[in-house]
């Protein structure tokens, strides 16, 4: 930035701060009333924000009013930008250069302010780093409190779950994401790193703030804890080092320590079961194929009222348990809870009103400090008695567990009731927040600044009769104060005691020393009643914040309950019923649907568009070590895709402890879910569709373990027709393997010439979606049977989608050339060119005779 020779001392304070700041943050250096913007800041902001450009002196410059500063930030922020906040630090004096200090750095893994986040969504900064040892990481929710770390020796035991925290922002140190950029082809984990860092914010920084014993004693001081061994750590963890480079960089950000951070937890991918990434989009877990949230299975099951229960529900999809006590906890509270629809629906209707503590404590801890948040806390631990009731009628463990979760602190919640104001104001400065009748002493003060309101409007009438000026009035101005208003016609009547202080175009305004005298009574007790405003303010939160553990407790376990009771509803509306889980290696569904396709069939929209179809439900049964792969085969658009997606779906919302979309459902645990569907172009990053399908099932043959569940979808479809057979034929050999048992597998494929492997392959078995045939027509059914398909009805499908007629009729005539003997095509040609004669034969016989 280049600074101009001679600088003013104002612009060389703003010089300091803005050294001091990481590189790329936009400085919001607070002048007065406004928040000005200076250099490439202002031409960055003005473009981002739409606020206007000037100039001051030779250099661009931009001010946002300091009250709209809320309105600017999140364009910011989301524009992928830092923003640092400096305020006065004092009270500004004429002709004095007023102390300034930067308030906080916001950037987008960072920032607490409630407009800046998702409710519905976790907020997590995230650091990684990766060496011999494997990757190592740790996240945190700053919003709330939530601290995790990890390691392991392979990424991708760890990248499903980071991919599904969906970080705002992530820490590395200098240079590593260029290194995992230029990664050889072969160094498979530097390529998954590089693709999960693409397209996401990355803050670099020194690769000492990731040393793991600096790492430990920065944890340990912000957790405010002598050693780890609470949380079951050992002080050499390596996480610990991304742990204390996020620390590290949330210091600087809030420029004080955080102070909500309670506890460190350890993730185990060996206790989760695992989605890669690839599988995450493929299966349209959090987002649908087209980027947004509708169309996703997150959003086909969220029926919760409470945003700290819809993060919940989001941190358990991104990691679906393992432990079969908690998934039956889970499901059999559901269970109970649907047991008890009246109940039910007033359990959801209180939870409705609660409001979201875990983000409330987070801001009151780092010093953002909004009297509705108190307001939050009083109305939440207002519906607790409530609750406690509710949950005693269900009886069960809802009757026992939850309320010994869900604190009632009486006291708090009388203290809360007693002390606010039914409306809080936005801020404590409007004055307002605290009741008439908890404070003795405001309520004196109050009464001084009523009393004397009083006094004035007395004023008032007494001067009208004295003077005989009946227009005569007591006024008010902020720059001007209170004052004695006279109109021009009747200044003859104004007594000696009136000083003249104004005259504007009608009146003349007067003050007396009567008046002056009051005045400064009432400001003074104006500005002493929102003193000690403040003063009851930062006890009632202090008091909060005593009691912070136990309400952060109370918030989980109102999350949970949400979520659950979220899931009655889920089960309900839609005849969902409870999965039976158990070690067995056995996948077995009745009366199975896909969760999203079948809520998507009912929506109006779509439902007016395609008649009021319903979805068809279909059995599935697969074990490792009998009925271990299904092949599916059938026409396009018959269903397959839908019906393999709907099984793995299946197993996914048994595991986070849902019912299921299934008259029956008995799944032993699945570790693992991999897919290989779709064809999806990676150009940008140089990867063909081709080389993207090889990759995913590369990593998928190398990392299947028995326990797992694989659904395949058309692979080879993305190369020459006999390349891609053998592939998929090899695929399939190898997945059966030689030994008694392989992982749960289906695999649909339009390859009809696979169906044959039943011969050889004792553990496959051939189904086929059933279609009805009507003259040439063909209507789908969508019915999985057992045994192959004997045709694939291409053709008649693309008549569906429209393609010409002429088209339709000329695939059809080689169509029947191919399929017999004769394998002469004539091509059709304009009528101008030569007739040519193009020969479809085989490349290498014997390979075909093997088929
Ligand atoms: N069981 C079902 N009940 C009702 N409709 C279904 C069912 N299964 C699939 N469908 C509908 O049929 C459409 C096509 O399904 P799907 O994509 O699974 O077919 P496919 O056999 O995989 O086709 P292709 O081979 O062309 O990929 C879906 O969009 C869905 O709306």
């Amino acid at each position: 930035m280049p600074a101009p020779k001679k600088l003013t001392p104002m612009m060389k304070q703003y010089f300091e701060v803005k050294r001091a700041l990481p590189k790329g943050a936009i400085l919001l250096f607070r002048l007065g009333d406004f928040y000005e913007i200076f250099y490439e800041d202002a031409e960055i902001a003005s473009r981002v924000c739409g606020i206007t450009l000037t100039k001051r002196q030779d250099y661009p410059m931009a001010g946002v009013p300091h009250h709209a500063i809320e309105n600017y930030v999140p364009k910011l922020l989301a524009a992928g930008h830092k923003v640092a906040i400096c305020d006065q630090a004092e009270a500004a004096v004429p002709g004095k250069l007023v102390k300034r200090a930067l308030t906080r750095i916001l950037s987008p893994g960072t920032t607490l302010a409630a407009n800046q986040l998702d409710e519905s969504r976790n907020h997590y900064l995230c650091a990684l780093h990766r060496d011999k040892k494997g990757l190592h990481a740790a996240w945190l929710d700053l919003s709330t409190g939530e601290f995790q770390l990890a390691t392991d020796a392979r990424a991708d035991n760890l990248l499903p779950v980071l991919t599904a925290l969906e970080p705002a922002e992530l820490l590395l140190i200098e240079g590593d994401a260029a290194t995992w950029r230029e990664a050889p082809h072969d160094d498979v984990d530097a390529h998954a790193l590089r693709d999960f860092c693409a397209d996401r914010l990355v803050t670099e920084l020194p690769g000492y703030h990731f040393e793991i014993a600096e790492g430990a004693r920065t944890v340990l001081d912000a957790l405010g804890v002598l050693n780890l061994e609470g949380f079951g750590l050992d002080e050499k963890h390596p996480g610990l080092g991304p742990a204390g480079a996020l620390v590290h960089y949330a210091t600087e950000n809030l420029c004080a320590k955080p102070e909500n951070l309670r506890a460190l937890q350890e993730y185990r991918s060996a206790r989760t079961l695992l989605i890669d990434p690839a599988t995450l989009r493929n299966l349209e877990i959090f987002q649908s194929s087209r980027g947004s949230r509708a169309g996703s299975l997150l959003t086909a099951i969220n029926r919760t009222s409470t945003a700290a229960g819809a993060r919940l529900l989001e941190r358990w999809l991104s990691a679906p348990e393992l432990d079969l006590t908690e998934i039956r906890r889970r499901s059999a509270t559901v269970g109970e809870l649907l047991g008890e629809p009246m109940l039910l629906g007033e359990l959801r209707e209180t939870l409705a009103h609660i409001r979201d503590i875990p983000r409330i404590l987070g801001r009151l801890q780092n010093r953002l400090r909004n009297p509705r948040e108190l307001g939050g806390v009083r109305d939440t631990l207002g519906q607790v008695p409530d609750i406690h009731r509710l949950l005693s009628d269900f009886g069960q463990t809802l009757a026992t567990d939850y309320p010994a979760r869900i604190a009632e602190l009486p006291e708090l919640r009388d203290l809360l009731q007693r002390a606010l104001s039914d409306e809080m104001p936005t801020d404590i400065a409007e004055g307002g927040a605290i009741r008439s009748g908890f404070d003795p002493e405001l309520d004196r003060i109050r009464n001084l600044t009523r009393d004397n309101k009083t006094w004035l409007s007395e004023l008032e009438s007494a001067e009208q009769a004295r003077t005989g000026i009946k227009s005569l009035k007591v006024k008010y101005t902020g720059n001007f104060g209170y004052y004695i208003d006279v109109t021009k016609s009747n200044l003859h009547l104004v007594p000696d005691n009136y000083i003249r202080r104004q005259t504007t175009v009608n009146s003349e305004r007067f003050v007396t020393d009567e008046l002056k005298q009051k005045e400064k009574e009432i400001l003074h007790a104006e500005d002493n009643a929102l003193a000690r405003e403040r003063e009851l303010f930062a006890t009632l939160i202090e008091r909060i914040l005593d009691e912070s553990i136990t309400l952060s407790h109370s918030a989980a376990a109102l999350a949970e309950l949400d979520v659950l009771a979220g899931w009655a509803v889920l089960a309900r509306e839609w005849d969902y019923h409870q999965p039976e889980l158990d070690e067995s290696d056995v996948l077995e569904i009745t009366e199975g649907r896909h969760p999203v396709v079948e809520q998507m069939l009912k929506a109006p929209d779509t439902a007016i568009i395609r008649g009021n179809q319903s979805f068809v439900p279909n059995d599935s049964l697969l074990s490792s070590s009998g009925e271990q792969l299904a092949l599916i085969t059938g026409p396009n658009m018959a269903g397959k895709s839908t019906y393999i997606r709907q099984v793995a779906l299946i197993a996914l919302l048994a595991e986070i402890g849902c019912w299921v979309p299934a008259a029956k459902c008995r799944i032993g645990l699945v570790d693992r879910i991999f897919s290989r569907v779709g064809a999806s172009d990676d150009l940008a990053r140089g990867n063909s569709t081709f080389m993207v399908e090889m990759n995913e099932t590369a990593n998928i043959l190398n990392n299947a373990t028995d326990r797992s569940l694989i659904i395949l979808d058309e692979i080879g479809r993305g190369t020459s027709t006999y390349d891609g057979l053998s592939i998929a034929w090899a695929v399939v050999e190898h997945l059966h393997g030689s030994s008694e048992q392989g992982p749960r597998t289906l695999f649909a494929t339009h390859y009809q010439e696979l169906t044959q492997l039943d011969k050889h392959l004792p553990r496959l078995r051939n189904y086929s979606v059933a279609v009805k045939e009507w003259n040439d027509d063909i209507i789908f059914v969508h019915r999985i049977q057992s045994g192959a398909a004997d045709r694939s009805y291409g053709i008649q499908v693309a008549r569906l989608a429209g393609l010409p007629p002429s088209v339709i009729d000329r695939a059809k005539s080689i169509l029947g050339k191919l399929e017999s003997d004769d394998t002469s095509v004539e091509l059709s040609a304009p009528q101008a060119k030569p007739k040519k004669k193009i020969s479809v034969k085989p490349a290498d016989d014997s390979q075909l005779s093997l088929l």
